[in-house]
């Protein structure tokens, strides 16, 4: 095998995190400079208790989030709303007026964590998505149904027909980001849909399939929302980021949970992995014969599409092979990171 082959370093513009849980307090200290490590900017998700429903709020939580970050680091943080039943067009205005909200999130009442708050039913919220599309401020969109009687596996591929499709034809011009898509049927849908639609796509789903939740026994550091699905859809998914269409970026998904919350009877979603991302995602794009395409992906289409600057500084990625840490303190807890104790074989330097 030739050099060009099996590159030893990857040179790229520095990427960013355009789907990311930082979580707060003690927790996102913690949290903040794997982040900040990995990535210039992040979209924070708005879902903490209680959730960040207001300019206001979203200021304060930037304020500590940047009073967080160790002396030396920079680092981004760009927020967004947590959208309700009740949020007001007024509020959508004072956003954009703001000049660090860059978005806005939909969670269906019920869909994953801190989504109680969420919206019951998006006709509640016509005259705000109508601001929202006046003023080009992006949704982004935790894609599955909450309907109990819906098959978990199938959530996603429901809510493309149930609220994607009539959502995107009564907004036609609405900026939308389908988050952490999971399915063939989603990267069709945003591959071939008109107008301004991307899609955010983890590293988790891009290197395993459903089998890994139940490798030998239940792991439940492998369980997220919305959960991974079958192999033919991972490949779909691999298709899609490797594909060199813009419409596909880069966001981890990262969300971490003590590792209480997760190695209990009732487990939360949320895979952790905002200690090794950028290795992740280049040991799915080599897989993929795609290494050259692996730039694109975590550094331009994601600026691009929220009309931001790409990063000008570089990072690199070195092939060296390492182990992941067991646990990683989070506040007065551990965590369980992805790939907790196992070897890795790409380093960001
Ligand atoms: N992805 C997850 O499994 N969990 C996220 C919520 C989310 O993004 O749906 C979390 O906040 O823990
Ligand atoms: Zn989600
Ligand atoms: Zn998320």
């Amino acid at each position: 095998m030739s050099l060009i082959d099996t590159p030893q370093s990857l040179t790229i513009a520095r990427p960013d995190d355009w789907h990311l849980h930082l979580r707060d307090g003690a927790a996102m200290a913690s949290v903040l400079p794997h982040t900040a490590r990995q990535f210039a900017r992040a979209i924070v998700m708005p879902n903490l208790r209680p959730p960040i429903t207001t300019t206001a709020m979203a200021q304060a939580y930037r304020e500590r989030i940047l009073a967080a970050l160790p002396a030396g680091m920079r680092f981004e943080p760009l927020m967004t709303l947590y959208l309700t039943d009740n949020t007001d067009p007024d509020e959508i205005r004072r956003a954009k007026d703001s000049g660090f909200v860059h978005a806005v999130k939909l969670y269906p009442a019920g869909a994953t964590t801190n989504s109680d708050a969420g919206v019951t039913d998006l006709a509640r919220c016509h005259k705000t998505l109508e601001v929202m599309q006046e003023l080009d401020m992006p949704f982004l969109v935790h894609g599955e149904v909450t309907d109990q009687d819906i098959d978990l596996f199938d959530r996603e591929a429901v809510f493309i027909e149930r609220v994607m499709r009539p959502l995107r034809k009564n907004f036609p011009e609405l900026k939308i980001v389908f988050e952490h898509i999971t399915t063939r049927d989603a990267a069709q849908y945003v591959a071939e849909a008109e107008g301004p639609i991307a899609a955010t796509i983890t590293a988790h789903h891009l290197l395993y399939n459903r089998n890994e939740i139940f490798k030998g026994g239940i792991r439940p550091h492998y369980y997220c929302l919305p959960v991974l699905k079958r192999e033919e859809h991972r490949l779909a998914l691999v298709t899609a980021a490797t594909s060199g269409d813009e419409r596909f970026f880069l966001g981890t998904d990262s969300a971490p949970h003590a590792i209480g919350a997760k190695e209990t009877s009732c487990g939360c979603a949320g895979c952790y992995t905002a200690l090794h991302a950028m290795e992740l995602y280049t040991e799915a794009f080599e897989r993929a014969g795609a290494l050259d395409k692996l730039e694109a992906f975590a550094s331009f289409y994601g600026p691009d599409f929220y009309e931001l600057p790409r990063n000008t500084e570089t990072v690199t990625l070195k092939r060296e092979t390492w182990t992941l840490p067991e646990t990683v303190p989070m506040a007065d807890a551990q965590l369980v990171p992805l790939n907790s104790g196992e070897a890795i074989n790409w380093k960001m330097l």
